[in-house]
């Protein structure tokens, strides 16, 4: 759900203290934090679109943000849109080998049977034809990096930053929580020769701080602020 308010902005390292509080004070799982955001992140674009969204192509990462995007794949699958994973790995890790939230909802999404590719088998051209197939005049979802990283995307994250960009013409991005590659603190990307170019983003908790810098915008696109369930007192905490 949108926040009819939208709370005052956090830092990343205020965000993530959100999340531990959560946690370790309330024992409010991530996972259920992660239902939340991607449950949040289909009505947003169900609001976004006026309707049924046309299909969604979500390309994911391996951390949480990743997990996210998995999630989302779920619950827009169970409202009858076309959506089409592409994902950092040919299967998801077992449980045994990655028990957390991310690899979960990437396990149950591919049990799911949905339309599943390995981005990091292809090279950019192909990847980008894919993208620009898979979400035609639709929404390409960034769920590759969220609030983890603190520097430029690294090795094999550039390919799948530039095939998004590339296929911009054909659908809307929707970047999740922050577009992969903006430094959420300053308001600028760590390197603007990579970073995604959103239409718009479905950020979690509270904008973070760098939004409001100048050009953020540009980076960001309009700001929709999703609440994923935590209580108002670990927020007013960290501030
Ligand atoms: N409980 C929580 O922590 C919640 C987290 N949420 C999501 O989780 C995100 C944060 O998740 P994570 O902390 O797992 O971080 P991310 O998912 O943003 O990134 C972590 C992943 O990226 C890799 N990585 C880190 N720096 C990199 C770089 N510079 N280049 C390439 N790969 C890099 C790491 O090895 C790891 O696989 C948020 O932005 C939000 O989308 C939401 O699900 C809400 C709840
Ligand atoms: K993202």
């Amino acid at each position: 759900m949108s926040s009819p308010t939208p709370p005052a902005p956090l830092s990343v390292a205020q965000c993530r203290s959100v999340d531990r509080l959560c946690l370790e004070e309330y024992g409010l799982p991530g996972a259920v934090l992660m239902e939340n955001a991607a449950r949040g992140c289909a009505e947003l674009l169900w609001s976004l679109t006026g309707g049924a969204p046309g299909p969604v192509a979500i390309v994911c990462g391996k951390g949480n943000n990743g997990g996210d995007g998995f999630a989302l794949a779920r619950h827009l699958a169970i409202r009858g849109v076309n959506v089409h994973l592409f994902a950092p790995f040919p299967e998801p890790p077992t449980e045994d080998d990655e028990p957390g939230e991310a690899a979960m909802n990437a396990r149950v999404a591919r049990r799911m049977g949905l339309p599943w590719t390995d981005w990091t088998a292809m090279n950019e051209a192909d990847l980008t034809a894919a993208l620009s197939e898979a979400a035609a005049a639709g929404w390409l979802v960034d769920a590759l990096l969220g609030t983890g990283p603190s520097g430029p995307p690294r090795e094999p994250m550039p390919i799948a930053v530039r095939a998004i960009d590339a296929s911009r013409m054909n659908a809307d991005v929707l970047a999740i929580d922050v577009p992969t590659g903006f430094d959420a603190d300053s308001g600028e990307p760590f390197d603007p020769d990579c970073c995604v170019r959103a239409d718009h983003t479905a950020t979690f908790v509270a904008p973070k701080t760098g939004f409001a810098a100048n050009w953020a915008a540009n980076w960001t696109g309009p700001v929709s602020v999703i609440d994923i369930g935590a209580p108002p007192a670990a927020i007013t905490a960290v501030r």
